[in-house]
This record gives C-alpha cells, structure tokens and sequence, in this order.
C-alpha cells in the first residue's frame, strides 16, 4: 500500500483542521503496527488505507492480486477512485466488535460475509460453521450476537471480516475491550495470519511483534523503523513534560 502526501482535514467554525499532515509512506511489511497517544490520528491512518477516509490530499493505493486468477498482473485501486473494490480487499476491524456484528446469529453473521464465494445457502452455512470452528467458537453459531461476551464478539467480528478472505486486514484497537486471555489469543491469531496486516494497538508489547512500527504524534507519522525502536521512541514522547 502507498500514501503519497496523503493528508486529512475536517471543516470547523474557524476553518479546515488538520488531523493528518500530507504523509508518504509505502507499506510492504507483512505485520505493520501503529501506535501513538489518543487523539494523534492513528485511526485517521487506519481509516485512510481501506477508504473509510478518503484523503482530503494526495492519495491512498494499494496493490492486490486479483481474487482467484493466479498469472493476472496485479491491480492498484485508488481508495478514492475504486472504493468499493477497495472495501472488498481491505477488511476492517472496529475497536468495538458491535459495530459491524449485523446479523442475528454468530452463524448468520459469518454467512453474510461468504455471500459473494458461496451463493449457495446451505453451502454458506456449512462454510460459516467451518470459519467458527476454526476460530474456536463453532459452539456460538446459533447464539444471538447480543449475547456473545466481549471476547466472543471480537473473535466473531475477525471471523466474519477473514471469512471474506481479504488480502489486507486494518485493525484498529482489537484487543482494548478484551481481558488478558482473549487479547493475547487474538494477538497471536494476528499476527500468525498470512494477510498483510495494519494493527493500531496501545499494547505495545503485541506492537513490538510487527516487522514495521509507525510512531503517529500530533497527526504526523514521526517515526518509521524497527518496532522495538517504536515502542521506545513513543514511550520518549509519553514522557515529554
Ligand atoms: N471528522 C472529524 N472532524 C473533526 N475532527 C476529527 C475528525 N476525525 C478525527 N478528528 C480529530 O482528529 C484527531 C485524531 O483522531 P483519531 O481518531 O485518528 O485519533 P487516534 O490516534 O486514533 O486516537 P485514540 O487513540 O484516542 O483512538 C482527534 O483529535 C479527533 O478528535
């Protein structure tokens, strides 16, 4: 993926804002983590890379092989231009799983993402329970999402958002609502995946496992190397008076 001078303003009463300075960056690490204070535009970043955000400067690219046609030169989508197929490759995972459980039931939630690879319904359902089952929670297929706990919810929102089998995964604060356990089996389910994943995270420790930290400070990237280096750098900045 590639921002080039891509930059965020919002509108306010005493003019545009900026919450993004135009930043250049091209993102080919497998595991690429970003970390920062609240508030310095780390989602802003996320956001940006699956279209969320468009940027109000420059531009967002990424480059996927196409689905399914293995030989076919890759294509680079404009997140601006190519919005829908850019959604379809970058899947997007909230902070807060009930934002994007819509569906009724843990299995149903899954189907819905295997709508366009299984038109089938009783195929799709097969195929849902398989995604829970290798998530570990094949047993909450027919629970109702609202009484999923936390945990179960956010493993359900991964599932559902892998199930579509994204070439790219945006996860923003995955593991904030959850207790120990959970956050550190979804951490390593994470990291463990073959998809090009972009993780904003205020656990560094799970940070310090990319291969390639972003360090984002009052809507700049203001480091970009080694992630250990990251967690050091942005732990500097914490102590800033
Ligand atoms: N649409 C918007 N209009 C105005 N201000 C915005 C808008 N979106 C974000 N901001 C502001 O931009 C800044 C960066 O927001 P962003 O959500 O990217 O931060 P963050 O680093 O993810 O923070 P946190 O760790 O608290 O989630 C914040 O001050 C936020 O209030």
């Amino acid at each position: 993926m590639e921002l080039r001078n891509a930059g965020v303003t919002a509108p306010s009463a005493t003019g545009a804002v900026t919450i993004l300075h135009p930043t250049t960056l091209t993102l080919t690490e497998r595991r690429i983590s970003i970390i920062g204070g609240n508030g310095s535009g780390k989602s802003t970043l996320a956001r940006l890379i699956n279209g969320l955000v468009e940027p109000s400067t420059g531009s967002v690219r990424i480059t996927v092989g196409p689905a399914g046609s293995a030989g076919e030169p890759d294509r680079a989508l404009d997140t601006r231009r190519d919005g829908p197929a850019v959604r379809r490759s970058v899947g997007f995972v909230f902070t807060d799983p009930s934002a994007q459980l819509i569906m009724p039931t843990a299995a149903e939630d899954v189907a819905l993402s295997l709508r366009r690879t299984h038109p089938g319904k009783r195929e799709r359902r097969a195929a849902a329970v398989a995604v829970l089952e290798r998530f570990g929670i094949a047993g909450l297929a027919e629970q109702s999402v609202h009484s999923l706990s936390g945990g179960q919810k956010q493993l359900l929102a991964i599932a559902a958002v892998l199930a579509a089998d994204p070439a790219i995964l945006v996860a923003d604060e995955p593991t904030t609502l959850l207790d120990l356990r959970n956050a550190r089996r979804i951490g390593e389910l994470l990291m463990a995946l073959p998809q090009q994943l972009v993780l904003v995270t205020h656990e560094l420790e799970l940070a310090a496992q990319a291969d390639r930290s972003l360090v984002v400070d009052g809507g700049r990237v203001v480091f970009d190397g080694d992630p250990r280096d990251a967690v050091a750098h942005y732990r500097a900045l914490a102590e800033r008076p």
